[in-house]
């Protein structure tokens, strides 16, 4: 039986965005369990509906009911598309969401010299421009009903160092805590704070395409010696989330076990 968590978040409306999948599943289990009501939203929208079975309430694998969830299929890097995502939370729910989660995001991992332009533009657009899309149809709903709000971006420890490889998601990630650091400073007086979380290796289904060899030298670098689990960033996510963190806006939360401290 999992231990009763305060209900942190029972007034929040979460919209998580890559909620299907690996991190983006555990922020939406965390944030339900701290009773906020959460749209679960994925490009894959089978998925993004296993959420929310597992979210508790109606029609739930938990059975037990608490607040209402719901599942939405989004390409996050289209502008219609994301656009029209914020429309259908707001329509299903008749409030914007308080609380937005961009966890959505893809590799497409190449040495700089091989590296095509397709790859390079898939991972920007769903990354960085994806959270951008999201990012700004959340505030303009927020500030337009003048409500507070925070918004809770997945960078990577690979947004502050680099990683071999990674040219294009090292930019896309690093170009999030910069986005994130200027929402942060123009939306604070409207009352919503932005913060970035930088995650090092977390075991989802992203980090299973590495390669062993590159694991294992990665590992073996870790102070805490040992990857990350989607909960351990899910955790941050929801203090985030929280009036925990309710003076804290623009910060880049380092969840690495040390790793590029
Ligand atoms: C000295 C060790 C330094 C380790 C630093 C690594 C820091 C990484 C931190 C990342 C944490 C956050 C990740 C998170 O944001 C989620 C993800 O992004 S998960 C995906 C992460 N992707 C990678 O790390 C890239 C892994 N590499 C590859 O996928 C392939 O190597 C590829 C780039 C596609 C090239 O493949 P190819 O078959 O052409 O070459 P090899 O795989 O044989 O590699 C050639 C040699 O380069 C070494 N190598 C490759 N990638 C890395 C790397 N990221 N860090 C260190 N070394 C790397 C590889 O081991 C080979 O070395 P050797 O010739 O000695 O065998
Ligand atoms: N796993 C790690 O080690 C790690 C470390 C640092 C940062 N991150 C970041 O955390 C986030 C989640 O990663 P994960 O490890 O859970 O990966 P994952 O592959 O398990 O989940 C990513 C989810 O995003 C969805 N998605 C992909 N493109 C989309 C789009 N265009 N629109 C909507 N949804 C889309 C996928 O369908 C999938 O469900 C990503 O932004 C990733 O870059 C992961």
């Amino acid at each position: 039986m999992a231990t009763q968590l305060p209900l942190r978040l029972r007034s929040a409306l979460a919209l998580v965005t890559g909620a299907g999948s690996g991190i983006g599943r555990a922020v939406s289990v965390r944030l339900a369990r701290e009773g906020a009501a959460v749209a679960a939203c994925d490009l894959d929208g089978a998925a993004a509906q296993e959420t929310v079975q597992l979210l508790g309430g109606p029609g739930s694998k938990e059975g037990t009911p608490r607040g209402n969830h719901a599942a939405f299929q989004a390409d996050v890097s289209e502008a219609r598309t994301a656009r029209r995502l914020l429309e259908q939370v707001q329509a299903c729910f008749s409030c914007p969401p308080s609380v937005v989660v961009s966890c959505a995001g893809i590799t497409r991992d190449e040495f700089l010299l091989h590296m095509s332009e397709d790859d390079w533009d898939k991972v920007i657009a769903v990354n960085l421009k994806g959270i951008f899309l999201v990012t700004q149809a959340a505030a303009q709903a927020l500030v337009s009903s003048g409500c507070h709000g925070s918004i809770i971006n997945i960078s990577s420890i690979v947004g502050k160092v680099g990683n071999m490889g990674q040219t294009n998601y090292a930019a896309s990630k690093a170009g999030v805590i910069g986005l994130t650091q200027t929402a942060a400073r123009e939306l604070g007086r409207h009352g919503i704070r932005c913060n970035s979380v930088l995650p090092g290796f977390i075991a989802t289904p992203m980090t299973q395409k590495v390669p062993q060899k590159v694991l294992d030298k990665v590992t073996r670098m870790i102070p805490m010696g040992h990857l990350g689990d989607p909960e351990d960033v899910a955790d941050v996510v929801a203090f985030l989330a929280s009036e925990d963190s309710g003076y804290i806006t623009g910060a880049s939360v380092e969840v690495t076990g040390g790793l590029f401290m």
